[in-house]
């Protein structure tokens, strides 16, 4: 799918181009449109004009419902089409595509189709007061009204998945959308405009620009006036940037960012599904998945055990995927040679796997356990991204979640345990949005996504969704 911007319910590519490039071997993969100031403020103009239809007005819940089953449904149709685009972009194994973003990215339209219709407001009847005019009571009630044109930003690790899941919410409150994807994962947003198109959104509803964030596109975007709401995922510093671009127009942002995320693991846990869950959690799309663990703590009675199975483990991955680019694999190995430097012990991986064939030329780097650095190193505080993670004993549930919260992130944890009553001490005390015990990146989609700290503004899932995307408007009516 070759990328063009959707705007106002045309396609076109004007702007310089830059090389899409494949993680797997280096190869170019065509070229991607980068959207000038100019094209952006089309995209604005084109959102805003689509605001004074029928889109969002009170009563059209039924019509959007029917609108975001229609792109669901035009998801599923082009199933193999999304697939191909998703892993030739990340590089991530068809499976993953096949099973989680694809799949999902459908589920997040159906999801909101459905909470369109699972929400009560409150009423409130009121004594109108003696001071006031007249006698007798007030009735309050909330109608919610759309924010109006909404900004998306979206990074490269889940883009299919991550987009959806803020594009579905948007719409569904009848707001008009201007997705900005990743510049390095820009094939799939293309592909949903062509089936946002087919399901029949009326033209500005949903636009897409192409093109970089800092001093391009995502600035661009992000510092528009006529943009009402930003809902943005990626790197916290990222989210700083676009708060302070945001703040002359005081616009509100939902944000969710980077994580460091612990695991503990208790020597009364089942071992054996502990190390299964870690190894999905550190490892599952080479760690770049913001949820992935980058700190296990294991209660020492099973620390050198665990540490032994779970290098074993690292050393027998294959098929894990690439780093996303060049840059990015350059990162991660500058971690590897920093936890070197800090003096770790590396346990498993290291360094860039030899395959002797094209993979050669892609941006791979091994699975890495490492041990031995103080909570102090650069390695264990900073986000790394990549498929590495760091594991340190620990002695007593206290020191398990003095370690778990000294950290400027919270996003996610995962705690293994087979104590029952330990599990719900421990997880309400680890300073993360999310707890998982004994499983870990379980999603029900109505439930609160997001993260504490440096980790993020705002949840989303459900009803968070909703509400961040819609203005709750109180009506006081004398009666
Ligand atoms: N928490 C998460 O889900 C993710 C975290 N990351 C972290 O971010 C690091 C770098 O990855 P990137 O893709 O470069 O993340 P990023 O935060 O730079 O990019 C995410 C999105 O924001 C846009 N953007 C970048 N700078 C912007 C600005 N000043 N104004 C407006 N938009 C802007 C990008 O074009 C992209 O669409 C990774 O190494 C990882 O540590 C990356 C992806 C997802
Ligand atoms: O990696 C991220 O930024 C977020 C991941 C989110 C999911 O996996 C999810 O919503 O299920």
């Amino acid at each position: 799918m070759k990328a063009e911007h959707y705007v106002g319910g045309v396609f076109r590519s004007d702007g310089p181009a830059f090389p899409l490039v494949s993680p797997v071997d280096g190869t170019e993969l065509g070229a991607v449109p980068e959207a000038t100031r100019e094209v952006v403020d089309d995209a604005v103009t084109a959102a805003r004009a689509a605001l004074t239809g029928t889109w969002g007005a009170p009563g059209g819940e039924p019509e959007r419902a029917a609108a975001l089953r229609r792109i669901a449904d035009g998801i599923d149709a082009r199933f193999a089409e999304f697939v191909e685009a998703e892993v030739a972009d990340t590089g991530r194994p068809r499976e993953f595509a096949e099973t989680v973003d694809v799949p999902r990215a459908a589920g997040n339209f159906r999801a909101y189709a459905d909470l369109l219709y699972g929400r009560p407001e409150r009423s409130y009847t009121t004594p109108v007061p003696g001071w006031s005019v007249g006698a007798g009571q007030a009735l309050n009630y909330t109608v919610r009204r759309p924010l109006g044109v909404v900004a998306v930003v979206s990074p490269w690790n889940l883009p299919l998945l991550l987009s959806t899941w803020k594009i579905a919410p948007a719409l569904a409150c009848g707001n008009a959308v201007v997705l900005k994807p990743s510049e390095e994962t820009p094939s799939t947003a293309t592909l949903l405009a062509h089936v946002i198109a087919d399901a029949g959104l009326p033209d500005g509803v949903f636009n897409v620009v192409h093109g970089h964030g800092a001093g391009a596109a995502g600035e661009f975007l992000t510092g528009h006036q006529g943009v009402d709401a930003i809902a943005f995922t990626g790197e916290s510093a990222t989210g700083a940037a676009i708060m302070r671009n945001a703040a002359d127009h005081v616009t509100p942002v939902s944000f969710e960012l980077g994580g460091k995320n612990p695991a503990l693991v208790f020597a009364d846990a089942d071992l054996d599904a502990a190390l299964d869950g870690t190894v999905r959690s550190c490892f599952t799309h080479s760690g770049q998945i913001c949820l992935c663990t980058e700190r296990v703590y294991v209660e020492r009675p099973v620390f050198d055990e665990f540490v032994a199975r779970l290098a074993a483990r690292a050393r027998a991955l294959d098929g894990y995927g690439p780093m996303i680019s060049a840059e990015h694999r350059d990162k991660v190995l500058s971690y590897y040679a920093l936890a070197r430097a800090e003096g770790a012990t590396v346990v498993a991986g290291g360094g860039v796997p030899e395959f002797g064939d094209a993979r050669d030329g892609g941006f791979h780097v091994e699975p890495t356990v490492l041990t031995g650095l103080p909570e102090t190193a650069r390695a264990v505080r900073e986000e790394i991204f990549g498929p590495v993670c760091h594991v340190a004993p620990f002695d007593t549930e206290d020191e398990a979640l003095r370690l778990a919260n000294d950290s400027p992130y919270g996003l996610a944890a995962t705690v293994w345990t087979r104590d029952l009553s330990r599990a719900h001490r421990v997880a309400p005390r680890v300073e993360t949005g999310i707890v998982w015990v004994n499983c870990w990146n379980l999603r029900d989609l109505r439930t609160p996504f997001g993260g504490v700290k440096a980790s993020g503004i705002g949840r989303e899932g459900g009803e968070y969704s909703l509400d961040f995307f819609s203005e709750p408007v109180n009506v006081c009516v004398q009666i």
